[in-house]
């Protein structure tokens, strides 16, 4: 045989006899280099292991396949299409094992049509399937061949169809069809049906619809975190103290569990119960707060409970929902929860133990979701004992306890609490943010905060309202406030607490007395400048100092 022209040079044939001599040679199979090589037995030996090789020359390179033959070998060669065949016959020495599988496998079945959408390749398995003998539907139309095909629009548009439900026969299978391009020119597609069955891709939907589930649960609970995080940021303060309560609210929120938070008057309890449900997976639902404090005992139940239409003489005609229903997905905030009367406790442990509640004058109890947190300044333990507080009711409330700390455990605060406080006023005032002398911060950690930070808060906002524009001295707080140590500006939380047995009456003697003596010792002495302070009459003054 010579060298053909039917045989380009980008192909090539050699046929090689039993005794290793090159019996004929086509193409680039005539080049002296490929001839000195395939002489070579053991080349030949490692080739047929391999079936499929590369020949690398300076100037093109080759795959090359290898077949026996009648009497001896032939060998195939052809410049790959791409440098992907060229490396993966390369690095792969059972290349030609994997292309087989690839042709054969039962499980992943192959049909390739060129772009007039005729078959030129299925796979035995798939033929099979189709009760075709080997080779009958090479050359057909593939829509003759494979039901409900799609390849041909595949090879028509370009697109790939991936992971779709394709019926053949009585069963169903999972298939996808891509466009095969060389040169960017479509110029076949390759059909696979990529499982046994759909059950496998049923049970993978399933795993991915979990992991979609799980992945929504995460996102929400990041959108949740980082939209409660303005709200744990309210709770300002940067003392060890402050920065492990925020932690602890951030760890304890999600739960879904009670919580009880002590602390003294004005240490910031609500901000606490806000951003616990805030930061909670409750937050598009509402936080209903009860002053457990306040509601009277004649109306507890209605308040609570709610009521249905013309129940009772003043009860509003449509009726009215309680406070647990409005918090129904959400949270109840049960506020100052020591100073609850006996009875409403015991009607609360009993919404805790089952969570219904009905309405007053209904008969038709309903369920309620909510998540329980609740404040108390007040020591529960010495409530206990002394009969104030039921036993079994603390317990329901108090899985987690949030202990707050008071002003004076966390002074060092007190330049950002004061610096966010005027902040806020001015802003509310329309005015601008004034300077702070340096001295001011100093003098307001040396004081004494018996009501916390909501003392702290009135007492800037009175030395910033006295205070000449611009500027915040000293001077501002100690004209406009008592003086340090004294039960001063804190009137809601101090005199209550002061007065023996907390009659009213008492109270405001205290405080008229109180009042009094601040105003005179304040303008030392000068009578008018009191009265005129205190806005009463010179002669009411005289009478108020002589009790
Ligand atoms: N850490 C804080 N950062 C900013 N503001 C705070 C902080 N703690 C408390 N406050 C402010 O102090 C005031 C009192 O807070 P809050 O009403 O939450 O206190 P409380 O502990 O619930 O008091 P009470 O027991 O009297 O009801 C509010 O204006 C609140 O915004």
């Amino acid at each position: 045989m010579t060298q053909s022209s039917s045989f380009k040079s980008h192909t090539g044939a050699i046929l090689i006899g039993e005794d290793g001599r090159i019996l004929s040679a086509l193409g680039i199979g005539s080049d002296p280099r490929i001839k000195a090589m395939v002489s070579d037995s053991e080349w030949i030996e490692q080739a047929r292991e391999k079936r499929m090789f590369p020949v690398l020359l300076a100037e093109e390179s080759y795959v090359g396949h290898i077949a026996d033959v009648a009497d001896g070998h032939l060998i195939l060669l052809s410049v790959p299409p791409g440098e992907n065949v060229l490396n993966f016959v390369m690095s792969v020495d059972f290349a030609y094992d994997i292309i087989d599988h690839v042709l054969t496998d039962p499980y992943d079945a192959m049909a390739v049509i060129n772009d007039k959408a005729h078959l030129t390749y299925i796979s035995p398995v798939h033929e099979k399937f189709f009760g075709l003998r080997p080779g009958e539907g090479i050359g057909r139309r593939v829509r003759e061949v494979i039901e409900n095909t799609r390849l041909h629009h595949v090879v028509k548009t370009g697109v790939a169809e991936v992971g779709q439900i394709q019926r053949m026969g009585s069963s169903e299978r999972v298939v996808s069809r891509h466009p095969i391009r060389r040169d960017d020119k479509v110029v076949g597609a390759i059909g696979r049906v990529m499982f046994k069955g759909p059950q496998q891709v049923q049970a993978m939907a399933r795993r991915i619809n979990a992991l979609e589930a799980q992945v929504e649960a995460f996102k929400k609970e990041t959108q949740v975190s980082s939209k409660g995080e303005e709200f744990l940021d309210a709770i300002i303060g940067k003392s060890p103290a402050i920065q492990s309560l925020r932690e602890q609210i951030r760890k304890i929120a999600p739960l879904d569990i009670p919580v009880l938070i002590q602390g003294e008057s004005g240490t910031g309890k609500e901000l606490v119960a806000r951003a616990l449900h805030m930061l909670s997976p409750r937050s598009d639902a509402r936080l209903v707060t009860v002053n457990a404090a306040a509601l009277p005992e004649s109306l507890v139940e209605s308040e609570l409970f709610g009521y249905e239409s013309g129940s009772f003489t003043g009860a509003a005609k449509k009726g009215k929902p309680g406070k647990f229903e409005l918090a129904n997905k959400g949270t109840i905030f049960l506020d100052e929860i020591g100073d609850m009367p006996l009875e409403v406790q015991s009607k609360l442990l009993r919404v805790l133990q089952d969570r219904m509640v009905e309405r007053v004058g209904g008969d038709k109890p309903t369920h309620v979701d909510f998540r329980l947190c609740s404040a108390t300044n007040r020591d529960l333990q010495s409530f206990i004992d002394q009969g104030k507080f039921r036993m079994d009711l603390y317990y329901r409330i108090s899985p987690i306890v949030l202990t707050l700390p008071s002003l004076e455990e966390r002074l060092e605060d007190i330049p950002l609490l004061a610096n966010h406080f005027l902040r806020e006023v001015a802003g509310q005032l329309n005015r601008p943010m004034p300077e702070v002398d340096y001295n001011v911060n100093e003098y307001l950690m040396e004081r004494s905060w018996p009501g916390n930070i909501r003392q702290l808060r009135h007492v800037l906002e009175r030395a910033f309202v006295f205070a000449d524009e611009g500027r915040l001295t000293v001077t501002d707080f100690e004209a406009h406030a008592a003086e340090p140590g004294q039960d001063d500006s804190d009137t809601e939380f101090a005199f209550a607490d002061n007065v023996p047995g907390g009659k009213l009456k008492d109270a405001l003697d205290d405080l008229e007395r109180r009042l009094v003596e601040d105003a005179l010792s304040r303008f030392k002495g000068n009578k008018k400048k009191a009265a005129e302070f205190l806005g009463v009459s010179r002669s009411r003054l005289y009478k108020k100092m002589e009790n």
